[in-house]
């Protein structure tokens, strides 16, 4: 395989250095990089950039199977590598569900086929997402998959008997269960954060209570039986409250917040464009401040996408009648950068902590065949992405390599943009186009 030699990149944003990968790993760093160079050695100039561990998504909606005209393995997992991703958990809520180990090793098996990034399939909790029989949580943990991460997200694992049981099933593995929290009884029909907006322009509201009654109901189960609890897209500050609490007390709980909650208000509602249309909501101004003050602090352990691509005709309608979700593999490293690192509350080696190694850690996937979310190191795998940290840019929905169109940031002006991305040593993205395989058949990758 052909060695790449990345002269003066920025490792975390520190001292430039020459890296050199070789064999899928890292080789060498500075004077050592540039003399185990030979003549087959490709350079790629990395003066001015960050070089990050391949960032990893605990929170992908790849819609295989069944939606494949929203977004496809191999589509969404090119779109991740554009985003600077080395790995992706792929959620669940397909059709047929991911509750069986048949469909998380067809998952898996598509993603390797495709090559982009490496696909980790989450197992749903109980049977057809429905919330009533526990999954074969089992045999996906044991199958090619090697399932960690287990969750019913698009619905609430509500009853707390099943929730207890799953949180109990997966010690034995090491498991986790990641919850999507909200009480549906206290949202039905909702639309939008309940709030003053809602009342405004009378739209259903979603209260910041039917998520955390959840979450405080979950970390006290997660603490009595001794089991892992994650909390998929936790958008209120009374979460970060309950996380925070909970984390002082020792519960094993973790976190993640989407970049979209770091950034968007529920004022966009007044738009009524549905592509600001999510769940949970776009919640207020204070919630989103709770939400970045709580990720520079910790509190929040990673940032998860949540891509939730969905057709022209699922969100081209009116706000009622249109899917929850936004895409956002592409952006969601400039929003980081633009939110929190810009700022100066977070630096690049917060960025990858929040990004790769601590969500690779949550799903276990930092060890065993293929490990992700290691450090910048001689020996360790060459899953990285260069970063251009000065690059400025306007989203252009149509350029994005979604399936889908249904970004909520067309227009918007970010910072930082990922010009390289490295799978195992193999560049799958290069000068910020993927490396697509050339029409003559051959694959340059
Ligand atoms: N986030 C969303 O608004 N939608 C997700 C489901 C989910 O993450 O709950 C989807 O699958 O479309
Ligand atoms: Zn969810
Ligand atoms: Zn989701």
């Amino acid at each position: 395989m052909t060695t790449h030699l990345l002269r003066g990149a920025s490792p975390l944003g520190g001292a430039a250095t020459d890296v050199l990968l070789a064999d899928g790993r890292v080789a060498a760093l500075g004077a050592d990089a540039r003399s185990g160079a030979d003549a087959g050695t490709v350079t790629v100039d990395a003066d001015g950039l960050v070089l990050l561990p391949g960032l990893v998504d605990l929170h992908t909606h790849l819609r295989e199977p069944g939606r494949e005209d929203a977004e496809t393995v191999r589509s969404g997992t090119r779109a991740a590598a554009a985003g600077g991703f080395t790995a992706v958990h792929a959620m669940a809520n397909t059709s047929p569900v991911a509750d069986t180990a048949g469909v998380v090793e067809q998952v898996w098996r598509l993603g390797r086929d495709a090559g982009w990034v490496d696909v980790f399939p989450v197992g749903a909790v109980s049977v057809g997402l429905a919330g009533t029989q526990l999954a074969e949580l089992g045999a996906m943990a044991h199958s090619a998959a090697r399932v960690r991460v287990f969750s019913d997200d698009g619905q609430c694992v509500h009853d707390p008997v099943l929730m207890r049981r799953a949180l109990e099933y997966v010690k034995a593995f090491d498991g986790v269960i990641a919850q999507h929290a909200q009480e549906p009884r206290l949202t039905v029909g909702a639309q939008m954060h309940e709030g003053a907006v809602s009342a405004e322009v009378g739209l259903a509201g979603w209260p910041a209570v039917a998520e955390e009654a959840i979450i405080a109901r979950d970390v006290l189960l997660a603490e009595h039986v001794g089991s892992r609890l994650h909390v998929c897209h936790l958008s209120t500050a009374g979460s970060v409250e309950i996380v925070r609490w909970a984390k002082a007390r020792g519960i094993a709980v973790t976190a993640e917040v989407t970049p979209h909650h770091l950034l968007l208000t529920d004022e966009l509602a007044r738009t009524y464009d549905p592509l600001y249309k999510v769940n949970p909501p776009l919640r207020t101004a204070e919630d989103v401040e709770a939400l970045r003050e709580a990720l520079a602090d910790g509190t929040i352990d990673i940032v998860a996408t949540d891509h939730a691509p969905h057709t022209r005709e699922d969100k081209d309608c009116e706000w009622a009648a249109a899917a929850f979700g936004m895409t956002g593999l592409e952006t969601a490293l400039p929003i980081v950068a633009t939110t929190l690192v810009e700022t100066g509350r977070m630096t690049w080696a917060d960025v990858a902590r929040v990004l790769s190694s601590a969500p690779a850690r949550i799903g276990r996937v930092d060890t065993g065949p293929t490990p992700q979310g290691r450090p910048v190191a001689v020996g360790e795998p060459a899953n990285l992405t260069l970063v251009d940290p000065a690059a400025r840019w306007t989203v252009e929905p149509r350029q994005l390599r979604s399936a889908s169109t249904n970004t909520p940031y067309g227009g918007r002006e970010l910072s930082g943009r990922v010009v390289a991305t490295f799978l195992r040593g193999r560049p799958t993205v290069l000068d910020g186009a993927p490396v697509d395989t050339d029409l003559d058949g051959t694959d340059p990758r």
